[in-house]
């Protein structure tokens, strides 16, 4: 049985978890009543707790269930305690004990704040009106009577209550909706969340990606490089030059310049005709230095990569080819100032303090360049000229050693003579010039043609440019021409031999490398080689007595020369890859009316006096290298820039009477320039000066000579045989009468005899062939044994 307690069983003052009870139980309360009443309890607020709103054992909201209890004690005021059966506080799943503790939050008159957090606390305004004596004790069913009393008093506490509740629904409204914008925020908090992170990812994914290009980008970089390196081919550049001060007539042939390709204007039988040339760079008349150089600034830097670099200028005189490799080719200014007198602003002042730094001086000047005034150009370039880089670097880390050598060549100006009117000297150099430019056609025509033998040896220039134009050498050709309208005729065949030379297919460019051991094994090598050398050159001294003070120097100077000197005569004076700086002793020692002739030059002095330049290792590790080893073991260079100034042709003609028809030096020769050097030069200026007699001796069998004095020079030198077969120019008859000796020098050393060369001199293609070495024995010289080396032909 359940019964309802009367007010004097209730507990004086109920405990916490009674009062709990009672507070959870007011839903339960007011859910009974209303079963047994119905609409007795209006509104029943629902737990949170049981809408699982709160989690069980939150702090719980005393208005949520108060409410319900106020709900309860209001309804029970209006109607009256009801009856309750048992089984309807059953369905309410408490006992009778929750009735209990309902009854007795009644008896107080106040709310207590309880609970630990004081979401209890309620300053209890309600106070139930109902006496608690107006409750009866009842057996099976038990009733309790109301009381009659506080109905208005309780009317007016409901009122309050009321108000309270509205407050307090208020306040719940605004805590629900902060919740709920609690939700949301939370909601959005975590779509952003996820938002950043979607992000986050596809930023690592961006990242991923510029890496992988980056590094796609790097290899295609490097891939570049490699086969830029590797492409070995030449390349050609063209430029125009611009109309000079003082020509009144601006009517350029060049019609249009457009990303490499050169559009010319050509007379026609229709009137105008146009030609267009491609090229791998064209700059136009308003190209800057500047702007030149800086697209040659890579292949410049190569050479620090331990890449052979070539870069010559090419094109008619007077179209540019020195201005362009040398930046300017000014006229220095002279100024008359009445103080100071004549003054040349732009000279360079040299600091001098001994006899032979003015003697320095002064042969350096002397050797610069000579030119001549011709009609076409008045100050004309009568040489070609040479200017060499060499560079070696080491790598710290794996000690291999690079080593590069740049060659600067400004050629001399091809032209026509009837235009330039020169005449004497001038004729001569021009003849001179034109025949070796002719001898470059034929070596280009043979390298475009992959011909097994390539004529180098048909001038000192070929010679010269050899390994540039058949090695593993990086080569540009920087070809000129002149806008003017009257220039056409040389424009279109210098056009076209350039366009010749861009199909030539090289080697690859290869790097001059020596890994650290294979450097020191030469080096040892060397060193051994130079006492061996030393040992010979001492036992020679005693024999040869009167030239032994020289062998004795020489010998110490360079090994390398006894077994070299023959191969260097025979097969040029320097090759790209050979220190220019051997040559020079070189030939000293090679020609035997040179020594008598030198026997008062005092090398010792110049030796003792001089830097040992470059270090005997060097030389002799030059002695140890065979023929074999001739791209890789380029020598020795000192670890530092030397820069030497050599003009081919210029030595040529300035001593151009010096050569001897038998080939020696002439005395003229010794007494004008040796002996002079002998006493003031330093080495390196000696050097510098017998690489010129070197060169006029490595071309013994050089046809330039004949040639010079035979070629007369036309307008069919000009348009170089390689443009047109040979074949064809010949039975055109067009064929300058030296061109000729040249291509049939390059095949037929009987031809050559038949004109009066010795037919010794000229090069075997034939026995080339078989051995693919050059075997040629110059009548001026001995031949040692071991002259054998690499011919020219490209392998
Ligand atoms: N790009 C240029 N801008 C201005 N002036 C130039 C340019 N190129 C050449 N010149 C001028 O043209 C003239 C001839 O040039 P340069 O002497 O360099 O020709 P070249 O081809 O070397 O002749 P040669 O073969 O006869 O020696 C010079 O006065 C030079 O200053």
């Amino acid at each position: 049985m359940v019964g309802v307690v009367a007010a004097k069983d209730l507990p004086a003052e109920p405990s916490e978890e009674e009062f709990r009870l009672g507070l959870r139980s007011g839903i339960i309360l007011c859910n009974v009543l209303n079963k047994v009443q119905p609409g007795a309890v209006s509104k029943v607020v629902e737990s949170p707790v049981d809408s699982g709103l709160i989690p069980d054992g939150a702090p719980l909201s005393a208005f949520q269930y108060f409410e319900n209890v106020r709900n309860f004690l209001v309804a029970v005021q209006e109607i009256g305690i009801p009856t309750f059966e048992a089984s309807d506080l059953e369905q309410g799943g408490k006992s009778s004990r929750i009735v209990n503790s309902v009854l007795a939050l009644k008896s107080y008159s106040e709310w207590k704040q309880t609970g630990a957090n004081g979401v209890w606390k309620f300053s209890g305004t309600i106070k139930p009106a109902i006496s608690t004596k107006s409750f009866t004790k009842t057996t099976s069913r038990g009733a309790v009577s109301q009381s009659d009393g506080a109905v208005a008093k309780f009317t007016m506490a409901r009122k309050k209550v009321d108000n309270k509740i509205s407050i307090v629904t208020k306040k719940e409204e605004f805590i629900h909706k902060n919740h709920v914008a609690d939700e949301e925020s939370k909601k959005q908090l975590i779509k952003q969340q996820m938002l950043f992170d979607q992000r986050q990812k596809d930023i690592q994914e961006l990242k991923l990606t510029v890496q992988t290009t980056k590094a796609g980008m790097q290899f295609m970089q490097m891939k570049f490089h490699e086969e830029f390196s590797n492409l070995g081919s030449i390349r050609v550049y063209c430029r125009v030059r611009p109309f000079l001060s003082g020509q009144s007539n601006h009517l350029s042939t060049v019609e249009n310049i457009e990303d490499g390709v050169i559009t010319i204007n050509v007379p026609s039988k229709n009137g105008k005709g146009r030609k267009s040339f491609n090229f791998n760079k064209v700059f136009g008349p308003s190209a800057a230095q500047g702007e030149v150089f800086a697209d040659m600034q890579p292949l410049v830097r190569s050479v620090l990569d331990g890449f052979n670099v070539c870069i010559f200028a090419y094109g008619q005189t007077g179209s540019g080819k020195t201005f362009t490799m040398t930046g300017i080719k000014k006229n220095h200014e002279i100024r008359s100032n009445s103080q100071r007198g004549l003054s040349v602003p732009d000279a360079s002042l040299v600091q001098v303090s001994s006899t032979n730094d003015v003697i320095e001086l002064m042969n350096l000047g002397h050797k610069n360049r000579a030119v001549g005034a011709t009609a076409l150009n008045d100050r004309s370039s009568r040489s070609h000229s040479c200017l060499t880089v060499h560079v070696q670097g080491r790598d710290l880390t794996s000690g291999a050693v690079l080593r590069g050598c740049m060659h600067l060549v400004d050629l001399a100006g091809s032209e026509r003579v009837d235009k330039s009117e020169a005449t004497g000297d001038r004729l001569k150099e021009a003849q001179h010039i034109n025949k070796s430019l002719s001898a470059l056609g034929d070596v280009i025509a043979s390298l475009a043609q992959k011909n097994q033998h390539v004529p180098y040896r048909n001038s000192k220039l070929t010679q010269l440019l050899q390994d540039s134009l058949g090695g593993q050498a990086k080569t540009l050709m920087f070809v000129h021409i002149s806008p003017e309208t009257n220039a056409i005729g040389e424009t279109i065949s210098t056009l076209k031999f350039a366009e010749r030379v861009a199909t030539v297919e090289l080697g690859a460019a290869r790097v001059n490398k020596d890994g650290a051991d294979v450097k020191e094994l030469k080096d040892q090598i060397a060193s051994l080689k130079a006492q061996l050398a030393r040992k010979e050159g001492n036992s020679e001294h005693s024999i040869s007595g009167s030239s032994g003070k020289y062998r004795t120097a020489a010998s110490e100077l360079s090994p390398y020369h006894a077994s070299q000197r023959a191969a260097d005569i025979v097969d040029g004076p320097f090759g790209f890859r050979q220190p220019m700086f051997d040559v020079g002793n070189l030939e000293l020692q090679s020609n035997t009316t040179l020594r008598q002739k030198t026997q008062s030059i005092d090398f010792d002095e110049i030796l003792t006096n001089s830097p040992r330049w470059p270090p005997v290792n060097g030389l002799v590790q030059n002695c140890a290298e065979d023929d074999d080893d001739k791209e890789t073991g380029t020598g020795e260079w000192v670890d530092k820039v030397m820069v030497n100034k050599l003009d081919v042709n210029k030595t040529g003609n300035m001593l151009g009477h010096w050569e001897s028809d038998n080939g020696n030096l002439s005395e003229e020769f010794y007494q004008k320039y040796l002996q002079d050097s002998s006493k003031v030069y330093s080495e390196r200026s000696y050097n510098m000066f017998m690489r010129g007699n070197q060169f006029n001796i490595a071309g013994s069998d050089d046809t330039d000579d004949v040639d010079a004095a035979t070629s007369d020079s036309s307008e069919h030198d000009l348009l170089w045989q390689f443009n047109h077969s040979k074949v064809t120019s010949i039975a055109n008859g067009n064929e300058s009468k030296g061109r000729k000796l040249v291509s049939k020098s390059a095949k037929s050393p009987a031809a050559l005899s038949k004109n009066g060369i010795h037919s010794s001199t000229a090069p075997s293609p034939s026995r080339k062939q078989m051995n693919g070495v050059s075997h040629r024995t110059p009548t001026r010289q001995p031949v040692p044994v071991d002259m054998k080396r690499k011919t020219g032909s490209r392998k």
